[in-house]
């Protein structure tokens, strides 16, 4: 129940006490009855069955007139197109009838044909007979109909026979062959005919042969496209029209960027309610979008940051502060362009401190330089102890500010986490801090071994291993991680870090599993892949934000063109962002001249990140057997196959079926039927492993363990 009328007794209550309250004067007394009759009247019309439900409101009555309109002008080719398919279905039926097939097919399925030739061909003769006779008897009607009527008469008898076939040709909804298979395309005719619609969403296999839609808003203009709202049969799911987007794009004949697909919620809405959109052209096309935040003098960090418009054109913000960012895409789509929208909302706000780390070593973000705390720009192996250096420190200062935190008292910090009032406090200093990467595999694939606390380790791992606890624990006291790559692999962004980043943007990738490397597991089964976008759409990608958008609360993922922001505005943003430091007294670090390192206690991190123990970075998490020998077995096919059947497996492992289905079980990585093709090329079920489960339980398993690690160290 809402709480509007939860709260209705309580004001009529309130209403009846003000007029007991009230004083009766004489010659006051009501003599107005009339808006409470008009009152009731326009209740009556609105709940009457027996007004039509047209002259219940001007939308419905411009809508109904419309639907007139429509009618009236389409009748004329309907007329049309109903005798033609009278004349096809009378010259199919009376074929059937001369040929006698009822007789011949009843003949043949009791294997008489032979026995009953004379009789079929005596019947052939007879109906043919009959056939000339009447045509010679109409034709003789018309004829002696000219002679006494003159012309009329011809277009009396024209009328009443198209009249007659149309009836007869009219379309019935599941009559078979009364459609053309030819129907031409289907773009944008089914705003006029929402029986197009329907059968796109058959030839979808949406909804089954016998099932209809129910039109519950007919096709309206809205912006630059088509909306049109429609209600699935019973236990039909709206969620699976959103999965199935690109065959339903395929049966409207649109481009699949051109249709946006969305669950109705809330009151006016259900799990089977549709809503569709589909853009008149090219959504992602046309000049680049300018960025809102060039023409603002100041942004809070702690408000969403304008990122782009999807394909409605609605403004789709990003929400930084409580979580982190990775974009991916492979080179030239628009990465740097799209992290540098975030960062410019950030260098926007005085009071947020800035990491800037750029491993392609260009100019793409100098002029960052003059508002970041630290700044690293290059891929030489001093870059990447730089970066290591610096994100040490930042570690630290999680820790410290943990501590610092926990003495506050409650007013102050009244959740054990950053509040707008303690990051704005210079005294606490506990500002936001944001950490940004670009080309971020730069420094995680950096091989050189490094002995930290006694164990062997990459730069790589190790530089990994801050990020992630950078990513994990850091946004409680204000970190926010940002990072980019074009390569979005699992061996270059480990999957212990991936799991940790809150908000994801896939620009173009190469094939659906780097777009779920990117987006998540099994993203591209719920309709989202980013290896399908167009190279053509630069800066345009799927963003998998960690909270609301605007596209809707229950949008898993939305289709966005970036704001676009060339390089002198950019610049002249990070001037302004110097400047408001400059006045706030914030500008420390890199950008004030002094890039001398804080001393941190070493092993006080090491115990931090919980990882120092590991000894070797290729297998960061010991996994448990039977998971650590199939990924040892499976290599790089972890990422590149789809499905390894069970037989493979036990077959390489060594291992007793039975044994081996159990503890993949026990790990929930349960086996699935699936059809492959064996050596012969002959496609057989089979049981087996969908790598994609395979990889969700490495990740669920080592996000496990390094919980488990990370209390232990977290433990005074
Ligand atoms: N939102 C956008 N709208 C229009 N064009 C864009 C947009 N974003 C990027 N571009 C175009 O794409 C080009 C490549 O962008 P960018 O340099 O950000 O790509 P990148 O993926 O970082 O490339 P690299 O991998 O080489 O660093 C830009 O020069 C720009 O012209």
């Amino acid at each position: 129940m809402s709480g509007e009328t939860l709260h209705a007794p309580a004001q009529s209550q309130e209403a009846e006490r003000h007029i007991f309250d009230a004083e009766l004067i004489d010659g006051e007394l009501p003599s107005e009855p009339q808006p409470n009759r008009r009152r009731r009247f326009m209740n009556w019309w609105q709940r009457s069955p027996r007004v039509p439900a047209a002259l219940k409101s001007w939308q419905a009555a411009k809508h109904a007139a419309v639907d007139v309109l429509a009618f009236i002008v389409r009748s004329p080719w309907r007329f049309v197109s109903a005798v033609g398919r009278g004349i096809a279905a009378v010259v199919r039926g009376w074929r059937r009838w001369v040929r006698v097939h009822d007789y011949r097919d009843a003949a043949e399925q009791s294997e008489k044909l032979a026995d009953k030739f004379t009789e079929i061909r005596a019947l052939t003769l007879f109906r043919w007979r009959v056939t000339g006779l009447v045509a010679l008897s109409a034709a003789a009607a018309v004829t002696v109909a000219y002679v006494v009527y003159g012309g009329p008469a011809l277009w009396i008898a024209a009328g009443i026979a198209s009249a007659t076939l149309a009836v007869f040709g009219r379309r019935k909804d599941g009559a078979p062959g009364r459609k053309p298979v030819l129907a031409g395309p289907r773009t944008l005719t089914w705003t006029m005919d929402p029986q197009v619609l329907v059968d796109a969403f058959r030839d979808a296999k949406l909804i089954g042969k016998d099932e209809s839609l129910r039109l519950v808003e007919r096709a309206a203009h809205d912006g630059a496209g088509w909306a049109v709202t429609v209600d699935l049969p019973a236990t039909r799911k709206a969620a699976d029209v959103i999965k199935h987007r690109e065959a339903l794009a395929s049966a409207l004949a649109v481009d699949e960027l051109q249709l946006i697909v969305e669950r109705v919620r809330g009151r006016s809405g259900h799990a089977g309610r549709v809503f569709l959109w589909v853009a008149d052209e090219d959504p992602y096309s046309g000049a680049p979008l300018r960025f809102p935040l060039q023409d603002v003098e100041f942004w809070d960090a702690w408000r969403s940051i304008p990122f782009g418009r999807d394909a409605r054109n609605r403004r789709i913000d990003l929400q930084l502060v409580w979580t982190s960012l990775v974009v991916g895409a492979i080179p030239r789509q628009g990465k740097t362009c799209a992290t540098r929208l975030p960062a410019a909302g950030l260098i926007l706000d005085p009071y947020t401190q800035l990491y800037v780390f750029d491993g392609k070593g260009g100019k793409d973000w100098q002029a960052a330089e003059a508002v970041a705390h630290r700044y690293v720009c290059g891929d030489e192996q001093e870059h990447t102890e730089a970066v290591r250096d610096y994100l040490v420190e930042l570690v630290a200062e999680v820790q410290a500010r943990f501590a610092r935190m926990s003495t506050l008292d409650d007013e102050i910090c009244p959740e054990s986490k950053i509040t707008p009032a303690i990051s704005r406090d210079r005294d606490l200093g506990m500002p936001i801090t944001a950490v940004i990467i670009d080309e971020v595999q730069v420094y995680l694939e950096n091989p050189t071994r490094q002995e930290i606390e006694g164990k062997k380790i990459t730069l790589g791992a190790y530089i990994a291993d801050l990020l992630t606890y950078l990513a994990r624990k850091g946004p409680a006291v204000g970190i926010v991680v940002i990072l980019a790559t074009q390569r979005p692999d699992s061996n270059t962004i480990p999957s212990r870090l991936r799991a940790v980043l809150g908000s994801r943007f896939a620009l173009r990738v190469m094939d659906w599993r780097d777009s779920n490397i990117v987006l998540g597991e099994q993203m591209n089964t719920r309709g989202f892949d980013a290896s399908t976008l167009l190279p053509s759409h630069k800066g345009v990608g799927i963003l998998r934000p960690d909270g609301d958008t605007d596209a809707g609360a229950d949008t898993v993922a939305v289709a966005v063109r970036t704001f676009y922001m060339d390089n002198a505005e950019w610049r002249s943003i990070c001037e302004r962002g110097r400047t408001l430091r400059e006045a706030a007294r914030t500008l420390t670090g890199h950008a004030a001249g002094d890039d001398s390192p804080r001393a941190i206690d070493q092993a006080a991190v090491v115990k931090a990140l919980g990882s120092g123990t590991r000894a070797d970075d290729t297998s960061p998490v010991e996994l448990p057997e039977p998971l650590a020998a199939v990924v040892e077995y499976l290599g790089d096919d972890l990422d590149q196959r789809e499905f390894v059947p069970t037989a493979e497996l036990t077959n390489a492992l060594d291992v007793e079926p039975s044994v081996f289905a159990r503890q993949m079980g026990q790990l929930e990585c349960r086996p699935t039927r699936h059809r492959v093709p064996d050596e012969d090329g002959e496609v057989r079920r089979v049981r087996g492993y969908f790598t994609a489960d395979i990889r969700a339980a490495i990740d669920r398993v080592s996000d496990e363990i390094s919980s488990a690690d990370q209390s232990e160290a977290d433990q005074p």
